[in-house]
Parts: C-alpha cells; sequence; structure tokens
C-alpha cells in the first residue's frame, strides 16, 4: 500500500464522525415493529416498538424485558430503494472524496443475508443490481477522462480474510479450487506502528473495463471458494480497494494519493444462533471473534474521544488492523448497517442498530493526502536558479546583442515558450537564459507566431486540423468496431466475436462446452451410484425454486419438453430473459450513437471541403495579403462554428458509444455466468426428475413412507438399499434418458 503523503504545508484537515446508513432488505413479511421518522432536522431516527408478548416461530421470546429502542442514522434507506439510488445517495460522495485526495471507506455490517454484498458488490444477475463498486469504478474512470489536467492513475487489490488468515483474490492462475489454494497475504507492522499487507497483489487498471475485469476475477475466485467452503461468505471479510493518484493537478508540482476501501464484513450474527459444531462452530468462533475486536475498537474510539483511555487494539486482528485508517484515522468512512424487517430477525436487527449507534460517535481525523513531487520540484528549481541568474546578468547590463541563435538554441527557446504558454499557473514565467537582445527578440516572435495559429486553428488551422485528423483516425477505428459489434449482435455481420455470437443463441438445453471435453462415460451403475450419493439418498422437493414432482409423463420423458417446461417456471431463466432485454436495448443504443458519431464526422469533413473550396476562390479572386487571409468572411465563419458545433456533438456521442460499450461488456459476462448456472440447475433438476419419475414414487412420498404396500415403490426410509431388481432398472433408464439428451445436445 502506499504510504500516506505529507505536505510541507499545513495540511487540510478535516475531523468529523463515521456517516451511518440503515438499509433495510425488501421482504414481503415486514414485522411492523418498527417506525422511520425525521430526527429534529439531523438526519432520520428508527423507533422499534416490540409487543412485550412478541415470540419467533421458533416459539422464543423476541425481547422480554425492554420494548422500546430508537436510534438515530444520517439515513434510513427504504426497501424499495433502488442500487442505483444507493449509489446516488452512499457512494458518489465518498467516491468523489477519494477522487479529491481524501482516503475513504464504505463498510457493510449486518447479520447474514440482509444485503451487505448486495449492496457493495451488488446482485450477479441483473444489471440494475450492480452495486457501489461496479458503479464506483464507472465514475473514477469517467471522472479520469473529464479531469485531463493532470495525470491519473488507478491500482486495484481484492483480499478476503477468513479465520485470521487473509488470502489474494486477484489470482490469475485458473487452478484454484478452494480458499487455501489463493496466495495467504501477511499482515507486518512497521517500527512506525504503521500496518502493510505482504503478498497482496496490485494490478495497474487502465479503463473502467480492466478494472471491471480485475472485479470478476476475485468475484470468480470469491465464488469458488464459497462452494468449497459451505457459503463461506458468511464467515470471510471481503475488501476491494483502488488506489488513486493524480499527479500535477492544474500544472502544479503537487501529487495526490488516496485509497478507497469497499468492505463486505461477515455476517454479525451471534454464535448460539448459528447451531454451530466441529468446523463451522470453529468459524462462527473466529468470525465472533474478528467482529468482537472490531466492537472493541469503537468502544475504545468512544473512550478516546471523552478523554478516557488512549489505547486502541487494532492489532487484535487482521480486519481491525487493516481498517485502522478508517476507524478513527485518516479517512472519510461511511458505514451502512444492514438490516431485515422480519419479525424472526427482530433481535439481530435491533443489535445490528445498536452497533451503529456506537461507530456513528467514532470520530476521524481526514487529511489531504497531498505532496510534492521531488523530482518536478527539483527541476522546477534549477530552472528558477537559471533564470534568476540571467535576470540579475540583464540588470546589471550584461546582456548583450547575443549571437545568432544555433538551431538546437531555438528548438530550447521554443520548448521554453510552450511551457510558459501551456502552463494554467497564473504565476508561471518564461524561463530564458542567458537572456540576450536576440533571445527576447526570438522570444516575442515565437509567441506572436503561437498567437497567430491559436487563432487560425479556432477555424481551419493547420495544427489543430493535424490533431483533428489524428484523433478522427483514432476515433473510427474505435467506432469501426463498436458498429461491427453492433451489426454482428443483430446478424448482419461476418464473424461475430466470441461474446456477441453466443449472445445471439437461443437458449437451448445443450452444452457445447461440455461436448468439447473429454468426457468419461461412467458405467451406469457407478453413475447412478454418483448420483444417489449426492442426492445423499433423499430426493429435494424442488431444485432452482423448480419442483422435481413433474406429474406430466410426457415432460418428464422428454429431454426438450423437460427443458421448456424448466425454464418457464426457472427463476433464473427470467431473469436472462430480462439481461437479454437489457442487452438489446443497450445495443439499439449504441447502434444510434454509432450513426450519429458516423453522420457526425461526415458533417465535419463536409464542412472542412467546403472551407476549403472558399479559400481557394478567395485565392483565386487575388486575395493573397497575409492580413486578409487571416480574417475569415462571413460564409468561412458561419462554416468554422458549425464545426466547432459538431465537433461538441462528435464529443457528447462517442463518450456515450464508451459508456455503452463497457455496459455492453458487463450485461455480456452476466448473461454468461447465468447461462452457466441454468444449465448446471436444469442438469441437476433433471437428474432429479429423472430418478424420481422411474422410481415411479408419488408425491412426497420420500418424506412420508407410504402407508400402504400396494405402492410398490422403494422409499429410503424403509430401505436405504434398493433392491438389486430396483438399482438394474433404474440404471437402464436413467442411462438411457441421459443418452437420449445427450443425443439432443449434440444436435443442436
Ligand atoms: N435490497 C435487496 N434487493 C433485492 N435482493 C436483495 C437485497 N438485499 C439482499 N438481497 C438478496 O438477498 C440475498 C442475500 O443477500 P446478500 O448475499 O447480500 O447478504 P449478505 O448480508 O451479504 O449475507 P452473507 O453475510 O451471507 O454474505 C441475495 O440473494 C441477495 O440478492
Amino acid at each position: 500500500m502506499p504510504a500516506e503523503a505529507k505536505d510541507d504545508a499545513a495540511p487540510k484537515r478535516k475531523s468529523e464522525g463515521i456517516t451511518v446508513f440503515l438499509r433495510m432488505r425488501p421482504t414481503k413479511h415486514p414485522s411492523k415493529f418498527y417506525d422511520v421518522g425525521d430526527n429534529e432536522g439531523k438526519g432520520q431516527s428508527l423507533r422499534w416498538d416490540i409487543p412485550p408478548d412478541a415470540v419467533t416461530k421458533d416459539g422464543e421470546y423476541i425481547n422480554n424485558t425492554k420494548t422500546q429502542w430508537a436510534f438515530k442514522f444520517d439515513q434510513v434507506l427504504p426497501m424499495d430503494i433502488s442500487q442505483a439510488q444507493v449509489f446516488d445517495r452512499v457512494g458518489k460522495h465518498v467516491v468523489q472524496n477519494a477522487l479529491d485526495g481524501y482516503n475513504s471507506t464504505v463498510f457493510a455490517y449486518g447479520q447474514t443475508g440482509s444485503g451487505k454484498t448486495f449492496t457493495i458488490t451488488g446482485g450477479s444477475e441483473r444489471y440494475e443490481d450492480r452495486g457501489i463498486i461496479p458503479r464506483a469504478l464507472s465514475m473514477i474512470f469517467q471522472a479520469f477522462r473529464e479531469r485531463s489536467d493532470c495525470s491519473w492513475s488507478a491500482h486495484v487489490s481484492y483480499m478476503e480474510i477468513y479465520n485470521e488468515q487473509g488470502f489474494d483474490l486477484l489470482n490469475e492462475s485458473s487452478g484454484a479450487k478452494a480458499l487455501q489454494d489463493l496466495p495467504r497475504v501477511r499482515m507486518m507492522e512497521d517500527e512506525h506502528g504503521n500496518f502493510h499487507l505482504r503478498n497482496l497483489s496490485m494490478h495497474r487498471a487502465t479503463s473502467e473495463e480492466e478494472a471491471l475485469n480485475l472485479l470478476f476475477l476475485g468475484d470468480t475466485n470469491r465464488a469458488i471458494s464459497e462452494t468449497a467452503m459451505n457459503q463461506a461468505s458468511s464467515r470471510s471479510h471481503c475488501l476491494f480497494t483502488v488506489f488513486l493518484e493524480c499527479r500535477g493537478a492544474g500544472g502544479s508540482d503537487k501529487v495526490r494519493r488516496s485509497k478507497l476501501h469497499l468492505v463486505d464484513l461477515a455476517g454479525s450474527e451471534r454464535v448460539h444462533k448459528t447451531k454451530s459444531d466441529g468446523i463451522t462452530l470453529n468459524e462462527a468462533k473466529y468470525i465472533n471473534t474478528s467482529l468482537f475486536y472490531l466492537e472493541m475498537v469503537i468502544v475504545a474510539l468512544n473512550e478516546k474521544n471523552k478523554k478516557a483511555r488512549d489505547h486502541i487494539p487494532y492489532r487484535n486482528s487482521m480486519m481491525t488492523s487493516v481498517l485502522r485508517d478508517s476507524l478513527g484515522g485518516n479517512c472519510r468512512t461511511v458505514m451502512i448497517a444492514t438490516c431485515s424487517a422480519e419479525k424472526p430477525q427482530t433481535e439481530e436487527s435491533i443489535s445490528t442498530c445498536r452497533f451503529a449507534q456506537r461507530v456513528a460517535l467514532v470520530k476521524n481525523d481526514a487529511v489531504l493526502n497531498e505532496e510534492t513531487d521531488p523530482s518536478v520540484h527539483d527541476s522546477t528549481l534549477k530552472s528558477e536558479v537559471s533564470t534568476l541568474r540571467a535576470e540579475i546578468g540583464y540588470l546589471k547590463g550584461e546582456a548583450g546583442e547575443g549571437d545568432e541563435l544555433t538551431d538546437a538554441e531555438r528548438a530550447e527557446l521554443h520548448s521554453a515558450c510552450e511551457v510558459y504558454v501551456k502552463s494554467r499557473d497564473p504565476d508561471e514565467t518564461l524561463r530564458v537564459a542567458p537572456l540576450t537582445l536576440t533571445r527576447i527578440r526570438d522570444c516575442f516572435a515565437l509567441l506572436k507566431n503561437m498567437v497567430l495559429q491559436a487563432l487560425a486553428s479556432q477555424g481551419t488551422g493547420g495544427s489543430t486540423d493535424e490533431q483533428l485528423k489524428a484523433t478522427l483516425k483514432e476515433r473510427d477505428n474505435e467506432i469501426a468496431i463498436l458498429v461491427n459489434m453492433v451489426r454482428q449482435a443483430r446478424g448482419g455481420g461476418t464473424a461475430p466475436t466470441p461474446s456477441i455470437a453466443s449472445e445471439a443463441k437461443e437458449f437451448s438445453p445443450p452444452s457445447s462446452e461440455k461436448k468439447a471435453e473429454p468426457v468419461r462415460r461412467l458405467d451406469p451403475r457407478e453413475q447412478l451410484a454418483e448420483d444417489r450419493a449426492r442426492m445423499k439418498h433423499r430426493l429435494p422437493d424442488e431444485v432452482a425454486g423448480v419442483s422435481i414432482y413433474v406429474d406430466d409423463a410426457e415432460v418428464r420423458d422428454d429431454p426438450k419438453r423437460a427443458w421448456l417446461y424448466f425454464r418457464e417456471k426457472c427463476r433464473i431463466a427470467h431473469v436472462l430473459e430480462d439481461n437479454k432485454r437489457v442487452l438489446k436495448e443497450k445495443y439499439c443504443e449504441a447502434k444510434a450513437c454509432g450513426e450519429k458519431v458516423n453522420a457526425t464526422r461526415k458533417a465535419i469533413a463536409y464542412l472542412k471541403q467546403s472551407i476549403e473550396a472558399i479559400r481557394r476562390e478567395r485565392a483565386i479572386e487575388g486575395v493573397v495579403n497575409e492580413d486578409d487571409l487571416q480574417k475569415a468572411d462571413p460564409e468561412e465563419q458561419r462554416k468554422i462554428d458549425a464545426i466547432a458545433q459538431e465537433k461538441e456533438v462528435y464529443k457528447q456521442n462517442f463518450e456515450s458509444l464508451r459508456r455503452l460499450k463497457t455496459e455492453i461488456e458487463h450485461v455480456q459476462k452476466m448473461l454468461e455466468s447465468g447461462r452457466k448456472k441454468l444449465q448446471k440447475e436444469y442438469d441437476e433438476w433433471y437428474a432429479h426428475v429423472l430418478r424420481r419419475g422411474h422410481n415411479k414414487q408419488p408425491t412426497n412420498a420420500w418424506a412420508t413412507p407410504p402407508a400402504s404396500p400396494a405402492q410398490s415403490a422403494v422409499s429410503p426410509t424403509q430401505s436405504s438399499q434398493p433392491k438389486e431388481e430396483d438399482d438394474n432398472e433404474d440404471v437402464r433408464a436413467f442411462y438411457a434418458a441421459k443418452a437420449e439428451l445427450e443425443a439432443l445436445r449434440a444436435k443442436q
């Protein structure tokens, strides 16, 4: 991590509390125990009023002592708030702070399933469900393009902390199958008590696309570890960090560096609720220990405010060490407490609110991380010294006419004039040494030339013409790629890119990737055994939210029909349809933008041709005087103004096209992962349907053993080992259906 920059002058400092938001996760069954109100013009309040006899569905008392609580928040984000609105209210301000050079943090805290990941990273299925991280990345790169007076750079790191150990999620090797396969990150402390993360990779991102790819890579590694460890996300903390650097803002020698931490903490529920044993209990202990240490740090910081203590126990856990700056340090921090409004979760929700109240009291001391760039500083000082020497010589009358300048000296003079003219600093001086009358005269000539060129280029001047041509050419290439993308997506192109090509496909039950892989055909018995082991001798009622008890035998026996049936019932299939719709809209938008860009380009070329024609005419008419040529005639001036307007339109449309390209890529990625998920869930579901169908099991028979001996099916509750004959029949039927499905896939 980069060290914090210190400025020679008094740093811009701001002591402020942590801003605390509460977000209620949507539910169809809110408890009605709480009420949101205004907090005397300072944020909002949340009052809980619980009937003394309220019990959960497990028969536990929600609370048998106190029944009313009131909590204050900067804002309570209602259940129906969109992800875009959350970013507007919470994220924008934080990202702006980071761009301005202040360390900034957003962390989400709340019980498992209350929406922390949804808020920080976002839903992985729908484009509009993008969370704070992808939206922050979009805002950052938009700002880079708009604030081009300085040189920006962004680096990204992504770490997961599980059981007090850090893992680098941005590991590109594809072999990681569990969290333990990822590189370990270690915490080091230097002699000044600053913490450093060793072995955490930092990746430069030069565009929004690159940064999003890093986020996808980290999320994929996170998902792999989650599957391997049975929903470890509830038990681990994830920290996505963007390191920003801005050099030479406004032509100065200043460098600003800031960190933007976006943190998804582990679930905050208490141990007694987890009903854990073995490894899980161990994990539960770890989360609770590390969140307990977080609570200790918060309590200690509050006591420090009251001057009751000095020591803050950051060192106790990896997470509090990493977030040291964010909690009571050099950072502007925002907490999002996530709560469930459902009755059984009331106790946890109140506990989250209570923690948020303590966090709101913590005071941070954010400092503008700005320092002078030593390399720029040195060369500026050297040049100042030689200018001063020259000025002294001139004042002493030492400056003579001077010799005729060589080409090298003239080039040097030219660059000094250029630096002087291009600098946005009003106090910039022209640095020329030694100062002779020849040099002074040459400087004036060069400056005059620059002014004349600038005047001419406002209209059709040569140098800007060249620049415009170069830019147009560069953008032409990009437009060609984008317009081609659009054409291909609409079926008119030649060779579609892989992602668009896959997008153009209709959904079907195929598995083209699987076809490519060498498949080891299991012996039918092995297949059934594997299947059984997976199902743990018990069939579920539904897979992916779709009942496996399909009454229609035709649906059950025909994989194609089964696929259509599954697609109609499965939620994820509908989400995919939504995303396809979004993608189509974006293609249309991109196509319209591309057409506008092309039209503007043509208009500019036409205007330029007509200006040249006017000039030629004037030259033929005998207007050869230099001064007259500098003045545009009224018709020419109109065309020059029209070019300026077209350029503005061009810029806006090009910007939209660039944005759409990123968005299209993002939706494509979501579609791809959604399609894989759908396919996996269908395979699993159909295997269950077949098994259920060929066992001829009556509805709910697995749950309740058949009462009548007439029902011939063998339930696992009757016998965990099916008879040999049943096995053979099962095996044959299962294998036949699977072969049929594979044949159908191969055809498609
Ligand atoms: N505001 C919301 N709108 C729609 N769906 C939501 C919202 N918040 C959460 N969800 C959904 O609820 C489920 C649980 O949310 P999420 O994974 O974000 O919880 P979490 O607090 O991060 O849990 P964990 O501690 O296990 O990581 C997800 O399927 C998510 O898509």
